[in-house]
C-alpha cells in the first residue's frame, strides 16, 4: 500500500518542467513526489496499487525543501542574466559595433546635411547669394575693378532670370503645342496605316486600330506596375541624393570619424579649397578669413575635364608662387596626392589658377599610346603626343618648328622624344635620323627605320655626328634652292609626298649639351645647329634637341630662340625654365620649376602645343624594356607601310658611312703626310687631307677657315698673311715634335 503526504497540495509549478530546480553543486536535495489527489468515490486506480519508493517528510522539511529549490532557481536565473549582460557589453563595445554605430550616425547627420545644403542652395540662388559674397569680398579687399565686374555680373544674371521667368508662358505654350501635334500627329499616322493596310487588301483597318489601342494599355499597364515599386523606392532615392549631397558640401563632426573617412574622395568647392588655404597658415590668409570674409573668386569652383578648377585672387600679400611652392600640403588639406593638384599663377601674381584632379584621375597617366597596334600619321597634322591633366588629347605640331625638351635626369625627357619620333616613323614620307652621343640603348628599336643612326659617346662617334650635321646643313641649303624652283615659302604635304627630295626629315640630338660641349668637334656642332634650326623649318627640316638643364654654355641660344615647341620637365631653376618655355615664361607663371621631380615623372610644361601659352601634359610612354618592347612593332608597322606604299626608306638612298670602331686620326700627322717643304694656304691644304681619307668625317667637305680653327685648338697659329693663311711644314713639325715630348713627359 501506498503512503502519502495529505496536507495541502503544493502552489508551486511541477517542478519537473523546470530545469532550473537541479540542485547547487555541492547540495542534496531530496526528491519530493507529489501524489494526485483522488476523490473519495473514485473508482481505484492503477496509482492505487502502484508501490512508490519514498520517504515521508515533515511540514517543516518541505517548506526548507522548497525554500531551497527557490534559491536554486533564483541563482539560476542570475547566472543568465549576467551572461546575457556580459554578451550585450561585449557585443556594443566592441570596435566593429562602434564603427558601424559611427558609420550610421555619420551617414544620418551626412544625409541632414545634403538636406539643408539643397535648402542653403535653394535660397542662395533665389538670393544670387554667389555674387552677394562676392561683391562683400571685393568690397572687403578694396578691388573696385572685381567690385564693377560681380555688380555687372550679378545684374546680368538677374536681368536673365527676370527674362527666364517672362519666357515661361511662352515656353509651356510651345511645350503644349508639341505635345497636343505630336498626339494628334500619332493618331493621324495610325488611321492612316490602318487606311492603306485596308486598301492594300494585307490586313483590316480594325486590327490595326485595335492593335495598337493594345499596345496602348500595355503600355499604360506596365506604367501602373512599375508605378507602386518606383514610389515606394522614391523616399530611398531622395535620402540617398541627399546623402550625396551632404558628401560633396557637408563635414560631418569630427567625433563621427572613422578611419576610413581619410581615404575618401573630398569634394573641390569654395569651402574646401578656403580650408585647404587657411591650412598652410599663411598669416595675411587667416587673418583675412578670419575677419569673417569669403575668398574672391574669379572663377568660381566649377567642374572641368577630369578636375575642378577655380581662379582665386589671394588677399593682399600673398603671391601664386608662395601657393605653389608648398603644393603637397595644399595637396594634403584637399585629400589629393600632390601630383592631383595644381596650383599656378593667373593673370596676375596675386592670383592663383588652380586645378584638382579628381580622386585618382591621373593615376593612369596619359594611358596607352594611342598608335600602339593600328593606325598612321600625318606629320603635317602633328603627332599624338599626351593628354593634358584635363583629359584631352594633344598633339604634337611638327611642321615649320623645332622642339627643345629638357628636364632633371630620369623624368622622362627620353621618353617624351621617342614618342615624337614613333609619330613621324609612322609617317611613310618621313626620314627619321637620330644621334644619340651616349651609350644607352633608349633609341636602339629605331635603327631600321633612321636614314642615319649614331649612338656612343666615343670621339669617332661625335666626329660622325658632326659629318653628318655638315651634311644636313648642305641638305638645308640644297633644299632651299628646291623651293625657289616650286616658288613655294615653304614645303607644303603635297610637295613633301612627290618624292623630289623635300620630304619630311626629323632629325633628333639626344643629351645634345655632350655633343656640343665636346672639345674638339662641339663648336662646329653648336654653330650647324644653330643654322639648322634657323633655316630648316621651312624646308621641312624638324630638329628636336633634348638636353638636361640648357644653359648659354650647353646650348646656344639661338638655338633655344628658334625651338617654338618647347617641353620642360622638371627643371631646377628659372633659367632652365625660360630657355625651354620661352624668355619671361617664368615670371609670367609658366614654371616647370614647380614639376616635383620623381612624382611628376611623365608630366612635363609645354609651349607652342595649342593656342595656350603653356599646357600641362601627361605625355604617352612607350617602353623599350626588353620584356616590353613596345616600339619595335611600331616600326616594323611602319617599314611594311613604306613596303606597301611602293618607296624606300625616306632618306634610305644615301650611303651610311660607318666609321671602324676604335678609328683615329692625327691632324698634326696627317698635315705632314701631305705637306711638301713649303707653306701652303690652308684653302689648298683642307682638300689634300679630304683627298687622303674621304671617310674620316672630319675631313669630309673641310674648308680652309676650319682647318685654321681646328689647328688653333692644337695650340698652332696659323698667320693671315694677307688672307692667304699659309700652312708653313716646319710649323707642323715643330708642332709634332713638341706633342711627342709631352707624351714622353707623360710617360716618365
Ligand atoms: N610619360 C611617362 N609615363 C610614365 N613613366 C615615364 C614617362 N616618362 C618617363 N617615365 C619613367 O621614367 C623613366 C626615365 O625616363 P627617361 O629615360 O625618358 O628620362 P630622361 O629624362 O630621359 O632621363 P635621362 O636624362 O637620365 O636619360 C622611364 O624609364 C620610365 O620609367
Amino acid at each position: 500500500m501506498s503512503d502519502h503526504h495529505n496536507t495541502t497540495p503544493p502552489t508551486v509549478e511541477d517542478p519537473t518542467m523546470d530545469t532550473r530546480d537541479q540542485p547547487t553543486p555541492g547540495e542534496e536535495l531530496a526528491e519530493v513526489h507529489y501524489l494526485p489527489q483522488r476523490h473519495p468515490d473514485a473508482a481505484p486506480t492503477p496509482m492505487d496499487t502502484e508501490v512508490v519508493e519514498a520517504e515521508l517528510v515533515s511540514d517543516e522539511d518541505w517548506h526548507r525543501l522548497q525554500q531551497a529549490k527557490r534559491l536554486a532557481r533564483y541563482q539560476g536565473y542570475r547566472r543568465d542574466i549576467v551572461t546575457v549582460a556580459r554578451g550585450v557589453r561585449t557585443v556594443a563595445t566592441h570596435q566593429h559595433t562602434k564603427t558601424a554605430g559611427k558609420t550610421l550616425l555619420a551617414a544620418g547627420v551626412t544625409t541632414l546635411q545634403g538636406v539643408e545644403s539643397w535648402g542653403r542652395r535653394a535660397w542662395d540662388a533665389s538670393t544670387m547669394g554667389v555674387y552677394r559674397r562676392q561683391i562683400k569680398a571685393a568690397e572687403a579687399m578694396g578691388d573696385r575693378e572685381a567690385l564693377a565686374e560681380w555688380t555687372e555680373r550679378k545684374e546680368a544674371s538677374a536681368e536673365r532670370r527676370h527674362k527666364r521667368l517672362m519666357d515661361l508662358p511662352k515656353i509651356a505654350w510651345g511645350v503644349s503645342k508639341v505635345i497636343l501635334g505630336s498626339l494628334a500627329g500619332c493618331v493621324a499616322l495610325t488611321l492612316l496605316v490602318g487606311l492603306f493596310v485596308q486598301l492594300s487588301g494585307s490586313g483590316e483597318f480594325v486590327k490595326v486600330i485595335s492593335g495598337v489601342l493594345a499596345a496602348m494599355r500595355w503600355i499604360f499597364t506596365s506604367i501602373a506596375v512599375a508605378w507602386t515599386p518606383f514610389v515606394m523606392a522614391l523616399p530611398a532615392f531622395v535620402l540617398l541624393a541627399a546623402y550625396r549631397e551632404g558628401r560633396r558640401r557637408g563635414q560631418a563632426p569630427a567625433w563621427l570619424a572613422t578611419a576610413r573617412e581619410a581615404d575618401m574622395d573630398a569634394a573641390i568647392d569654395e569651402t574646401t579649397i578656403a580650408r585647404a588655404l587657411e591650412a598652410l597658415r599663411i598669416p595675411q590668409i587667416n587673418a583675412y578669413l578670419k575677419q569673417g570674409l569669403p575668398l574672391q573668386y574669379l572663377t568660381t569652383a566649377r567642374a572641368d575635364g577630369r578636375g575642378t578648377h577655380a581662379v582665386i585672387r589671394l588677399p593682399a600679400g600673398v603671391t601664386a608662387e608662395k601657393i605653389a611652392r608648398r603644393r603637397a600640403d595644399l595637396a594634403t588639406g584637399l585629400h589629393r596626392l600632390a601630383k592631383e593638384v595644381w596650383p599656378t599663377t593667373g593673370s596676375e601674381a596675386g592670383i592663383l589658377d588652380l586645378w584638382v584632379a579628381d580622386k585618382g584621375a591621373l593615376a593612369e597617366g596619359a594611358g596607352p599610346y594611342p598608335l600602339l597596334t593600328d593606325g598612321a600619321v600625318d606629320v603635317f597634322k602633328g603627332v599624338p603626343f599626351g593628354k593634358t591633366l584635363r583629359g584631352n588629347p594633344l598633339v604634337a605640331p611638327l611642321m615649320e618648328r623645332n622642339t627643345i625638351t629638357g628636364g632633371m635626369p630620369g623624368q622622362g625627357k627620353s621618353s617624351a622624344a621617342r614618342v615624337i619620333m614613333a609619330g613621324a616613323a609612322l609617317d611613310p614620307t618621313a626620314e627619321l635620323r637620330i644621334y644619340v652621343p651616349d651609350a644607352n640603348f633608349d633609341f636602339e628599336a629605331f635603327k631600321p627605320r633612321c636614314s642615319r643612326y649614331v649612338m656612343g659617346a666615343e670621339d669617332e662617334k661625335i666626329a660622325q655626328i658632326l659629318a653628318d650635321l655638315r651634311e644636313l646643313h648642305a641638305e638645308v641649303q640644297a633644299r632651299g634652292e628646291l623651293l625657289i624652283k616650286f616658288e613655294v615659302p615653304a614645303v607644303t604635304r603635297e610637295l613633301a609626298s612627290k618624292n623630289v627630295g623635300l620630304h619630311p626629315l626629323f632629325c633628333l640630338l639626344e643629351e645634345a649639351h655632350v655633343a656640343i660641349q665636346h672639345p674638339k668637334y662641339g663648336k662646329e656642332i653648336s654653330k650647324l645647329l644653330v643654322d639648322i634650326v634657323r633655316l630648316g623649318r621651312k624646308r621641312g627640316i624638324h630638329l628636336i634637341v633634348s638636353t638636361q638643364a640648357p644653359t648659354k654654355d650647353s646650348m646656344p641660344r639661338d638655338v633655344t630662340r628658334n625651338c617654338s615647341n618647347g617641353i620642360a620637365f622638371a627643371v631646377g631653376d628659372h633659367v632652365a625654365n625660360d630657355a625651354l618655355l620661352g624668355q619671361g615664361a617664368y615670371a609670367a607663371g609658366h614654371r616647370a620649376t614647380e614639376l616635383i621631380p620623381g612624382t611628376d615623372k611623365g608630366t612635363a610644361v609645354v609651349k607652342g602645343f595649342t593656342g595656350e601659352r603653356s599646357d600641362i601634359v601627361q605625355v604617352y610612354f612607350l617602353d623599350v624594356a626588353r620584356d616590353n618592347d613596345q616600339v619595335t612593332p611600331i616600326i616594323e608597322r611602319s617599314l611594311a607601310a613604306i613596303e606597301d606604299a611602293g618607296r624606300g626608306l625616306p632618306g634610305g638612298d644615301r650611303p651610311v658611312r660607318e666609321i671602324e670602331p676604335g678609328k683615329q686620326r692625327d691632324l698634326l700627322e696627317d698635315l705632314d703626310e701631305v705637306l711638301g717643304n713649303d707653306p701652303v694656304p690652308a684653302a689648298r691644304v683642307a682638300p689634300l687631307l679630304s683627298a687622303l681619307d674621304p671617310d674620316w668625317p672630319p675631313y669630309q667637305g673641310l674648308t680652309g677657315t676650319r682647318l685654321c680653327a681646328e689647328l688653333a685648338m692644337l695650340g698652332v697659329k696659323v698667320p693671315s698673311s694677307k688672307n692667304r693663311y699659309p700652312i708653313d711644314p716646319v710649323t707642323i713639325r715643330e708642332a709634332l715634335a713638341v706633342a711627342a715630348t709631352a707624351d714622353l713627359d707623360d710617360d716618365e
